[in-house]
């Protein structure tokens, strides 16, 4: 499969270590690809590099083998872009607002408008200045898909918007992804990154600390049990198995297991349980020690 965005050793360096630094990324025709770092991480900066809207100290970026920079206007043509701070006319209803967006890019068929409109709930009649971030968010949502590119960049798109909405992000996510859209999104919330996108790439103080499958981390993902045992004796003689125990409090014991489950299944029923709880770890958790502290 070929790469349609990349993104090759750019750094913009805005002194005192802010800024991105040699950053790396190609995503591929139809894929989904998740930008996930913390605040000030340099998400932003590596979006406005993508749509041309600066120009890299060093290296470049393409989009379907055109310069980001060189030939954004030709880019845009077929491009979808959310930006993370939305700049809005103010005075427009949202209907006037979405209707002006439409004539600016020169879409004569509107019904993916009206359909995003409907999807997302969007009452579009109140002045844009009157409405909530939520409101506002789905108005730019409704912007970056209402001409159907094939390509879609897109900065914090849920930002503001309630988990009902987010969850019909994901499907929008979904759907076009089915349609063979390539997507390109920066995000905070782990949830929304693992249930739409196939790689993601973490940054953290402007540099790419790690790319990931996400098929393999599924995979590389521990579940927990908390098994409680009917006596301590029991307990003595359970935390003595070849199982990788988490920790152990009276006769409650947190085993970890990963991968082949049956195995431990058939341990835990030569013992008396007494009550069994299962936790599954979550993407913020694998994740978590690229955010924080040491790699
Ligand atoms: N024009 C600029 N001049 C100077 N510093 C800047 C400029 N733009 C961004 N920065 C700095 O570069 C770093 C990266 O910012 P960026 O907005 O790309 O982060 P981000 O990952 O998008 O963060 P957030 O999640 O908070 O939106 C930050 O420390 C920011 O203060």
């Amino acid at each position: 499969m070929s790469n349609i965005i990349e993104i090759k050793n750019i750094s913009k360096d805005y002194g005192n270590s802010k800024g991105i630094f040699n950053v790396n990324i190609s995503v591929k025709k139809g894929e989904v690809f998740g930008f996930l770092g913390p605040n000030g991480a340099g998400k932003t900066t590596t979006i406005r590099n993508l749509m041309g809207f600066t120009r890299p100290d060093e290296g470049h970026c393409s989009i379907n083998g055109l310069d980001c920079y060189h030939n954004a206007e030709k880019i845009q043509e077929n491009l979808g872009y959310l930006a993370g701070e939305i700049v809005f006319l103010e005075d427009l209803t949202g209907k006037q607002m979405l209707e002006f967006i439409a004539s600016m890019k020169g879409i004569k068929d509107k019904s993916k408008m009206y359909e995003l409109m409907e999807l997302f709930e969007l009452d579009p009649k109140g002045k844009v200045k009157k409405m909530s971030k939520g409101m506002k968010q789905k108005i730019g949502i409704i912007c970056a898909f209402m001409n159907d590119p094939e390509v879609i960049i897109l900065d914090e798109p849920t930002s503001g918007l309630d988990p009902l909405m987010q969850n019909k992000f994901v499907d929008l996510i979904l759907e076009e992804k089915k349609k063979g859209k390539t997507i390109f999104m920066s995000s905070h919330i782990f949830e929304e990154i693992e249930k739409t996108c196939d790689r993601t790439a973490i940054i953290k103080d402007g540099k790419i600390v790690a790319v990931e499958d996400m098929e393999d981390l599924r995979a590389k993902k521990s579940k927990f049990y908390i098994v409680t045992l009917s006596s301590i004796e029991e307990t003595d003689r359970f935390v003595k198995e070849n199982v990788n125990i988490i920790e152990r409090d009276n006769r409650k014991v947190k085993v970890g297991v990963r991968g082949e489950v049956l195995p431990f299944i058939e341990l835990l029923s030569s013992y008396k349980v007494k009550d069994l709880d299962i936790q599954t770890q979550t993407l913020e958790e694998l994740f978590l020690h690229f955010y924080g502290g040491e790699k």
